[in-house]
């Protein structure tokens, strides 16, 4: 027990150490949060306060925070990357965040790429370690609000979440199961500029009173065609494991919200054509541009 609260100590102390003076009032409410919400937990020496701050505005003087929940290959990514350019607030991808320490040479990138090649969690810590600092670099930027992806995906994090800041609304999108298979098994990324398509051509009857769904593959250009990518951890046996731990670990944080009010479900109706102007529907947003490349 007390190796495991000094492992966790040691963890989070380079998060409170002397340069979180510096930190931005969210990311020092993060990592205060993560101390605080673990009773195990007790401040280092020297850091036994919490910082003094407060980092919830009124709504109406700040951008939207909101979070995107779903299931792996659900489409996350997709509707928040839209939304969050419709909206000019930052779309935060904690699996993006994960990704980019594990394809660094960073002291953390052996250990992710175990956890995340099995289909697993990353534990809290790093989470969130690397999510305020993401939120950190973007503030000194001028950035300000965010649309989550990805986070938070335990209750521990929704807790912590909820410890330092307010969410306006949180999106739940929400799709049959063998369709999330084939949508992660047809996933692929261009080795050269990051854009994400996806091969899979899903036409499924409609059967037991469940409507029909197609969708059609989101094929890359050709400049990207022979550059394509799959992603280590969308193998059918790992896509498998992170279904069941998402009904484990994150269906939990979709009740948090429930409870709270804040919940919007959205069963996907189709792929991007289909599924947009009714997501934009239900959020009460027009999008002039899609609108006007439709017309076109
Ligand atoms: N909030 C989080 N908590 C713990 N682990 C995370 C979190 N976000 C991302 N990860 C790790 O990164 C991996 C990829 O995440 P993501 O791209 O969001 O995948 P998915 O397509 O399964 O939603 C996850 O399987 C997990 O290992």
């Amino acid at each position: 027990m007390a190796a495991a609260r000094l492992n966790r100590l040691l963890k989070l102390k380079p998060l409170l150490s002397s340069p979180s003076l510096r930190f931005s009032p969210i990311r020092r409410g993060l990592c205060a949060a993560a101390l605080d919400s673990d009773a195990d937990v007790r401040f280092p020496s020297g850091l036994d306060h919490k910082p003094s701050f407060s980092i919830r505005r009124d709504p109406k003087e700040r951008n939207v925070q909101w979070v995107f929940l779903g299931c792996p290959g659900v489409g996350k990514g997709t509707y928040a990357s839209r939304l969050s350019h419709l909206l000019g607030v930052p779309h935060i991808a904690t699996g993006d965040l994960v990704r980019e320490e594990l394809s660094s040479s960073g002291p953390l990138s052996q250990q992710l790429a175990e956890i995340v090649n099995q289909g697993k969690l990353v534990s809290d810590e790093i989470i969130i370690s690397l999510l305020s600092k993401r939120i950190e670099n973007g503030e000194a930027k001028g950035e300000s609000g965010f649309i989550l992806d990805g986070f938070p995906r335990t209750i521990r994090q929704a807790e912590i979440l909820e410890g330092v800041t307010d969410i306006d609304l949180v999106i739940n999108l929400k799709l049959r199961e063998d369709v999330l298979i084939q949508k992660c098994l047809g996933r692929r990324i261009c080795s050269q500029c990051g854009g994400n398509y996806n091969i899979a051509s899903i036409d499924i009857k409609g059967e037991n009173g469940k409507p029909p769904i197609c969708m059609a593959p989101l094929l890359p250009p050709p400049s990207c065609a022979s550059k394509l990518i799959t992603r280590a951890d969308d193998t059918e046996e790992v896509v498998k494991k992170r279904l069941h731990i998402y009904n484990e670990m994150s269906q939990p944080v979709e009740d948090f919200y429930r409870q709270r009010g804040k919940l919007l479900e959205f069963d996907l109706p189709g792929g991007i054509p289909e599924s947009w102007p009714k997501l934009l529907q239900a959020l009460n947003l027009e999008d002039h541009d899609d609108k006007q490349s439709l017309a076109a």
